[in-house]
């Protein structure tokens, strides 16, 4: 479904990525590891169409990937590293707003089970100022779950989220998977890359350094 051919992206001095090979099938879930800085939110950014590679290719469903593609914005889900939203929009209506722009069937029920899902039930008529950084992350989570999707790239998704959160996030990415959705996403909890991930890429300083099943690739690496 997504695949990167010898990507590599340059910002001025500074390689951020050096020739990166990924592929993505449906179903399959892949996480990225590595250290602070070593390119795997370029890598995400490339990989959904918001950033084009200096070399190299990216291709979703064999055409070329790009953010204003319309076939890419109705298929392609992402949660990105910011908490970005609309100030004056409840956590219901930011969920009633993608539901409307993707044509979601029975929103209703939908973005109920959601909210219950990220413990949002008691929030859903709090504006994001009224929210914690933690709820306000779980309602970007449940509006890349409520659109329609084949591929679902996240960047540090547990970030900010309590223990028992992170668990039920496991849950739902493992989920994803079984329903046919790629999904691609950075982290630096390896315990998520283990429970969730088929397979791992390790990138350091730009460059991948090891790929495979998670329990070989995080063996001694803690956390
Ligand atoms: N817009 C940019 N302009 C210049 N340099 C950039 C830009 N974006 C990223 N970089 C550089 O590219 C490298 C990779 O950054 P990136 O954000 O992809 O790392 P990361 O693995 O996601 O790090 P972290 O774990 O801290 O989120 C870094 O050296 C960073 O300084």
């Amino acid at each position: 479904m997504l695949a990167l051919k010898g990507v590599s992206r340059v910002f001025g001095e500074r390689r951020a990525l050096r020739s990166v090979d990924l592929e993505v099938a449906a179903g399959e879930r892949v996480a990225l590891l590595g250290p602070n800085g070593s390119g795997k939110s370029t890598l995400l950014r490339i990989a959904c169409g918001r950033d084009r590679p200096t070399t190299g290719t990216v291709e979703f469903h064999g055409a070329p990937m790009s953010e204003d593609d319309p076939r890419v914005r109705a298929r392609v889900a992402v949660v990105g590293d910011s908490l970005s939203c609309y100030p004056d929009l409840t956590v219901r209506q930011h969920l009633e707003l993608v539901a409307v722009a993707h044509a979601v069937p029975d929103p209703d029920d939908r973005i109920d089970r959601l909210l219950r899902d990220h413990r949002l039930s008691g929030h859903a008529d709090a504006l994001p100022s009224g929210l914690s950084s933690g709820q306000l992350q779980q309602m970007l989570l449940a509006a890349a779950l409520l659109r329609p999707r084949d591929l679902l790239v996240l960047d540090e998704p547990e970030q900010r989220l309590d223990p028992s959160a992170r668990l039920r996030l496991a849950g739902l990415l493992r989920a994803e998977g079984g329903a046919g959705t790629a999904v691609l996403f950075a982290t630096h909890d390896h315990a998520l890359a283990r429970t969730v991930a088929d397979r791992v890429l390790v990138l350091a300083d730009g460059s991948p350094v090891a790929e495979g099943p998670p329990g070989e690739v995080t063996a001694g690496a803690g956390r």
